[in-house]
């Protein structure tokens, strides 16, 4: 091969042009891709008996480098796909919504992170595609996105994408045992640290409700404090189970619905041990559906994140956790 020199800056300078112009069609391909998909769903959804209002319909985002400990969540969508499928349960949620219903429930499929970070594309650029997809599903009523990640870091993309799509904030539910609110976090704007800071500095979100908090130090409490947001942590749980227990949200001046965000390691570690941050004195899986099937709202997106099946335990059973989380929210958000 040519000897490097000063070509070789030419050289890299070329490459970086047409790598911009071949991972742009490669992005393209993949948001024709996802909008053929949600087309099919939508238009099966819309078919049969009268349609529907709302269709939740999963969206698979295996992207885990985000992550500040482990990256594990990048291998979870299709494990979460197989255990919502699992033969030892059945295809009837605990209200009797039945997903194979397909104007209760349809799935469209992951996006190809892994491929497009292969192409070297930049970090701004991944998350704008990932916003870009979720604004496809929204664009095919009566599918609503219900995200599988993938680490805490894509609910900031899936949120704005929303927000934008709907033309104003919404008000979010978000169960977690960490706030997610730090301004910055290992240098990354990106981090699953961060996204909730990312959301409400950007005003994509009005009224924040936290449920599970109980690993937060004097950072989290300002960014808190800064943003008016509603943290309940696990420590005042008996005291707050009343409300959380009837909340309402989505009803304020401009506020365009309701996003419902479950970090799994919102769970105690003895309900879901497969998470990369173990964090003892956790909600048990009936507190957060306790609080899920009361809510009172339009929900209009959510997601289900964190799940690391690297660490899971030997029977899976951390998979079905998360994809019993996926189903109940499918259903609440279904109509
Ligand atoms: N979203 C999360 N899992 N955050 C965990 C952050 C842990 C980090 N070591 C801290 O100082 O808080
Ligand atoms: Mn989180
Ligand atoms: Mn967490």
């Amino acid at each position: 091969i040519a000897p490097l020199g000063s070509s070789f800056a030419q050289a890299q300078e070329r490459v970086t042009k047409l790598t911009e112009s071949g991972q742009d069609e490669v992005i393209n391909a993949s948001l024709k891709f996802l909008k053929e998909k949600a087309k099919l769903k939508a238009k099966t959804a819309n078919g049969i008996l009268g349609g529907a209002i709302a269709t939740s319909t999963i969206l698979g985002v295996p992207l885990g480098h985000n992550g500040s400990y482990h990256e594990g969540p990048t291998f979870a969508p299709p494990l979460v796909r197989e255990a919502i499928w699992n033969a030892s349960t059945n295809s009837t949620t605990e209200e009797g919504k039945n997903l194979v219903d397909p104007r209760v429930f349809a799935d469209v499929g992951d996006i190809p992170i892994q491929d497009l970070r292969n192409l070297g594309i930049s970090e701004d650029r991944l998350m704008n595609f990932v916003s870009d997809s979720v604004k496809i599903v929204m664009d095919h009523a009566p599918l609503r996105p219900l995200i599988v990640g993938g680490d805490h870091s894509i609910t900031f993309p899936v949120v704005r994408a929303i927000s934008e799509k709907l033309g104003g904030p919404v008000d979010i539910l978000h169960f977690d045992a960490h706030p997610d609110i730090y301004e910055n976090f290992d240098n990354n704007y990106y981090s699953h640290a961060s996204p909730f800071a990312r959301i409400m500095e950007g005003k994509y979100a009005k009224r924040l409700v936290q449920v599970g908090i109980r690993s937060i130090n004097d950072a989290g409490r300002q960014q808190i404090e800064k943003y008016g947001v509603e943290t309940h942590e696990m420590r005042n749980f008996a005291k707050d189970r009343d409300y959380l227990e009837n909340l309402t949200l989505g009803t304020g001046e401009g506020v365009k619905g309701v996003y419902v965000s479950i970090d799994v390691d919102s769970l105690d570690p003895g309900f879901a041990p497969g998470v990369s941050h173990i964090e003892s004195g956790g909600l048990s899986f009936r507190d957060i559906l306790n609080i899920l099937q009361n809510l009172k709202g339009n929900i209009v997106g959510g997601d289900v994140v964190e799940f690391n099946p690297i660490l899971d335990v030997s029977n899976r059973m951390t998979s079905l956790v998360a994809a019993k989380l996926v189903r109940e929210l499918a259903a609440k958000m279904s109509k």
